[in-house]
């Protein structure tokens, strides 16, 4: 599907390509709220920026109300949760759900705490749009065994390819399992995104600045969100990949990806994505 190249198994698309996705969301550059976690709240912003979004990093449940519904999207992610914070995301999320705005969650390291798997359960109950995780977070948040403890995927995202089915089918959700490969589904289609670097998992925040970013791409596209969050992690994907040709190390990596997705246009991304059908 949304790949304008031939995929790995020499499928042509016939959907809208990720290139067309990222000049929806550029020429709408929608106001993406983000709740973060204090790691990723400058790198989430300035991807979102890079990429042709506009950040609003807002948590307080005293404001969320007033604000949600002017947002055209919300990511919520749960890195560094506190009590006050928590009721800024159950507050924002339930805004999103009555304004009828999608909503994405990043689980970040569910599998680690009761608190974290219990404030899960009640953001999973209003109903994101999507849901982006690594492999060892998809298979916590489906209940499924996992080795991971931390932020850090312990897990292969082939692993997590059943959890992810499932955990859409019962959420209605758009589920991503992040990697080396990434793995997308909606509970009855599934696409394989192949772009990325192994630079990636070095800098943190990254994921978390994805889901942000998964944000802004669902934010234009009310039709098909699998398909747009699938041209989010391409485009993001392939912006590695670029960055990782001049960075001498995670440092000048992290500086060059923000420069890669400022400089991403619709034509290199729908040369450079590698998208496969599952
Ligand atoms: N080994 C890898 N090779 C290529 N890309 C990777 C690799 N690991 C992660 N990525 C990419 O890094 C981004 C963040 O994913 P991930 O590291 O799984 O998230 P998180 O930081 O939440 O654990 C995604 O675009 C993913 O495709
Ligand atoms: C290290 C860390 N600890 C709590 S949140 C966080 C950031 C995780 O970022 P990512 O999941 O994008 O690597
Ligand atoms: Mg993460």
């Amino acid at each position: 599907m949304p790949s304008a190249k031939e995929t790995p198994t020499g499928a042509r698309s016939t959907e809208r390509t990720p290139g067309v996705h990222l000049a929806a969301m550029r020429e709408r550059a929608p106001l993406v709220q983000c709740i973060t976690n204090f790691v990723a709240m400058n790198t989430a912003a300035n991807v979102l920026l890079a990429a042709g979004a506009s950040p609003a990093m807002l948590h307080a449940a005293e404001e969320t109300l007033e604000f949600t519904p002017l947002a055209q999207a919300l990511s919520i992610n749960i890195g560094t949760p506190s009590p006050h914070w928590a009721a800024g995301m159950k507050a924002a999320a339930g805004a999103a759900r009555a304004a009828g705005l999608p909503w994405v969650l990043d689980p970040v390291a569910v599998g680690a705490t009761s608190y974290r798997q219990a404030l899960c359960g009640d953001l999973l109950a209003l109903e994101p749009a999507v849901i982006r995780g690594n492999a060892s977070e998809i298979l916590a948040l489906a209940g499924a065994a996992t080795r991971g403890k931390g932020a850090d995927s312990a897990d292969p995202v082939e692993a997590a390819e059943a959890a992810a089915r499932a955990l859409a089918q019962r959420s209605w959700a758009v589920v991503a399992v992040t990697g080396p490969v990434d793995y997308v589904t909606d509970g009855t289609r599934a696409w394989r995104v192949h772009n990325g670097d192994p630079m990636m998992p070095k800098v943190t925040a990254l994921g978390c600045s994805l889901t942000a970013l998964v944000a802004a791409f669902v934010a234009v596209e009310a039709a098909d969100r699998a398909e747009a969050t699938v041209a989010a992690l391409a485009c993001f994907g392939l912006a590695g990949e670029i960055a990782a040709r001049g960075a001498s190390g995670p440092g000048s990596f992290a500086v060059a990806l923000i420069d890669a997705l400022h400089a991403m246009t619709p034509e290199a991304l729908d040369l450079g994505a590698r998208v496969e059908p599952s």
